[in-house]
């Protein structure tokens, strides 16, 4: 069984159409990239697995948004239960600003655990899965918003993990980042492919050829190609593909 499956998705704002039937399965500890140029849909398409999208106006979806093989979208679906198995990052690092301890017990604390050594034992693990523990283990009192965009970024991935998802949605998480910081994270999504499926938003070729097995190229809403990374950046079976990998737009 697929982790995460779209069947058919369509997807309008108003009347206006940005996803057109795509339908594609994603297996459980993979990483998939989505690339396409700006304005095709990929973010879109991405929320749609957690839904996130609800929260805009006039979005409307036909078709299925599959995970473990049940409908997210049917009705009575717990959405806060949804987005505690699939978390998100965003593009612009968004910690609270709280200090880093309190970020990642952030969800936690929601979910109302109060018992201190639980709560010290999940900080530890997650900011060691983010890569982040040796950096910040004496400054956990400290303001979030004193670390750099790299650290904060890795930290919104240590908030999201502290609540134990088995999907991770990443939307363009190293655009706003440096070249070193953005290598970290690129390290990173490779690690936590051991434990989480992860999908990607990005805009940089050479990340999506470096990080993920799968690759899905979308244009004009449509998904044009998916397959292995590798296959579909060195011999892509369709012509759109092909034009845009070799630069023709995008
Ligand atoms: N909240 C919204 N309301 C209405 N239309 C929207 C909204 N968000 C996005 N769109 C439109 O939906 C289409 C797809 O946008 P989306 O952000 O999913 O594309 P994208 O491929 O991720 O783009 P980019 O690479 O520039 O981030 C675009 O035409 C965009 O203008």
């Amino acid at each position: 069984m697929p982790e995460l499956e779209a069947r058919h998705a369509t997807v309008y704002y108003g009347t206006n159409r940005v996803l057109e039937d795509v339908s594609l399965t994603v297996a459980e500890h993979t990483v998939t990239a989505f690339i396409g140029p700006s304005g095709c849909g990929k973010s879109t398409f991405l929320r749609l697995f957690n839904r996130m999208n609800d929260f805009l106006p006039d979005f409307r979806l036909e078709g299925e948004i599959r995970l473990h093989d049940q409908n997210i979208y049917a009705p009575h679906t717990d959405v806060e239960e949804l987005r505690k198995q699939v978390g998100m990052v965003f593009q612009q690092p968004n910690p609270f600003p709280k200090s880093v301890y309190d970020n990642v017990t952030y969800g936690l604390v929601l979910q109302g655990q109060r018992a201190k050594a639980v709560l010290d034992a999940a900080v530890e693990k997650a900011l060691r899965q983010a890569a982040l523990w040796d950096e910040v283990k004496d400054h956990l009192r400290k303001s979030a918003l004193a670390l750099s965009g790299g650290q904060q970024q890795r930290l919104c991935i240590a908030r999201a993990l502290a609540i134990s998802p088995h999907t991770l949605l990443m939307d363009e998480p190293a655009s706003a980042l440096d070249p070193i910081a953005t290598a970290k994270i690129e390290e990173l999504v490779q690690e936590l492919k051991q434990d989480y499926t992860i999908l990607i938003v990005t805009h940089n070729m050479q990340q999506a050829r470096r990080v993920s097995d799968k690759t899905a190229f979308f244009n004009f809403g449509r998904l044009i190609e998916y397959g292995d990374t590798p296959a579909l950046f060195e011999q892509p079976q369709q012509e759109q593909t092909q034009h845009y990998l070799r630069g023709h737009f995008g």
